[in-house]
């Protein structure tokens, strides 16, 4: 563990913080759903902010919580937390700005906009950021199991010197600090989380689930022998990490396995992987992943909606359907795994 890292812990929040306050959440998507609940669940005040033609208005009133436009929400609201997708933030932000009063908060679950100043909050607010670290639906499910996220807290501006209190506060009422909360700024957690998404979690894990699949199909094997062992086993490899780091799959595999993985591995995620890994750091540190993504989305997505059209006709996407409907559990899995959003 690094010397200088905060790490805090229920212990470190006193939950009057936050069940002292009314909390508008803007958004009820991914993580917007299980912030609503999981503050609902431990006494806060909240109101969710939803425009007018919002297809998430009625399961957060199904859900049992009081809805409002996000106008009305921030106007009601002590602490405003922003969790509508990235990209329209800014635009969200510009229609709930002079509901914000000297003293309230300001709240987010990423730093994008902050950190590439495409929102400039109000001096006598506080700014602060709860990022759970994990996808929301997991943030509700582990809430309700009695169970923490870890999550990271930063400080971006602190008008009334309560901010970092409130913010330990909000992270308790979530469940983040069931499991740990690690202090940090808007500009690192937002470069490690785009570089951890793009280059590790999502760009670099399916690219490598899609080469190994498609090595194995070109080469005259099975696409349901290719899926399994590239895509289906993924996941129970990553459990033994999850649990134990490395050294737990290690020790789970056969010495073949071991062997093989620790000799071959490196000759796959070689120097030129790494220095690729280096140039999109960098184009996160810069700024020129931002601009691209801004501008992408004043373009109206062209590249995004063609990328992830192609992605959902890749062969590996069909194999796998056919094959999850087979699975004894796949009903029970279907029944709990919540729907994505229609349109993102
Ligand atoms: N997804 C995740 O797990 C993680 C996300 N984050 C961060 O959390 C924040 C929220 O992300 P995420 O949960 O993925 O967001 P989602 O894409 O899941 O948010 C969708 C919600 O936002 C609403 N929405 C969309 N457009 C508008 C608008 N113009 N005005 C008001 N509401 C709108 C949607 O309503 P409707 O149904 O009407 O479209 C829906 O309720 C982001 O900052 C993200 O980086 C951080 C950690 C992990
Ligand atoms: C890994 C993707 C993520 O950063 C997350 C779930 O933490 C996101 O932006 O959704
Ligand atoms: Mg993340
Ligand atoms: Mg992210």
């Amino acid at each position: 563990m690094s010397d200088n890292a905060t790490i805090y812990y229920d212990d470190d929040a006193q939950s009057d913080y936050i069940t002292d306050k009314t909390v508008a959440v803007l958004g009820y998507g991914s993580q917007g759903h299980a912030h609503a609940l999981n503050l609902a669940d431990s006494g806060v005040d909240v109101v969710v902010g939803l425009h007018e033609g919002s297809s998430s208005r009625d399961a957060a009133r199904e859900d049992g919580l009081r809805v409002a436009t996000p106008r009305e929400a921030a106007a009601d609201a002590d602490v405003v937390v922003m969790l509508v997708p990235d990209t329209v933030q800014p635009a969200v932000f510009e229609d709930i700005a002079d509901e914000l009063e000297a003293g309230n908060t300001l709240m987010f679950a990423h730093g994008f906009n902050v950190h590439y100043n495409q929102i400039r909050p109000p001096e006598d607010v506080d700014v602060t950021m709860i990022a759970p670290k994990s996808p929301g639906h997991l943030v509700r499910r582990n809430f309700e199991a009695g169970e923490g996220t870890p999550g990271l807290l930063a400080i971006y501006r602190d008008a009334t010197g309560e901010a970092r209190q409130e913010a330990l506060a909000y992270a308790q009422a979530i469940g983040c600090t069931r499991a740990g909360v690690i202090e940090t700024s808007f500009r690192e957690e937002t470069e490690t989380d785009l570089f951890g998404e793009q280059a590790v979690l999502c760009g670099g894990i399916t690219a490598l689930i899609k080469g190994g699949y498609e090595t194995l199909v070109e080469a005259g094997y099975s696409p349901e022998m290719a899926y399994f062992e590239c895509l289906n086993e993924m996941k129970l490899i990553v459990d033994l990490f999850y649990e134990g780091g490395l050294a737990e799959m290690w020790n789970s595999v056969s010495d073949t396995a071991e062997y093989g993985g620790l000799t071959r591995g490196e000759e796959i995620v070689d120097d030129h992987v790494r220095e690729n890994m280096q140039g999109i750091l960098e184009g996160v540190q810069n700024g020129e992943f931002a601009r691209e993504w801004i501008a992408e989305n004043q373009a109206g997505r062209p590249s995004y909606t063609q990328r992830r059209q192609a992605e959902m006709e890749h062969d590996i996407e069909e194999v796998g359907a056919q094959l999850r409907s087979l699975f004894a559990w796949a009903e029970e899995e279907a029944d709990r795994t919540p729907k994505p959003p229609a349109d993102d």
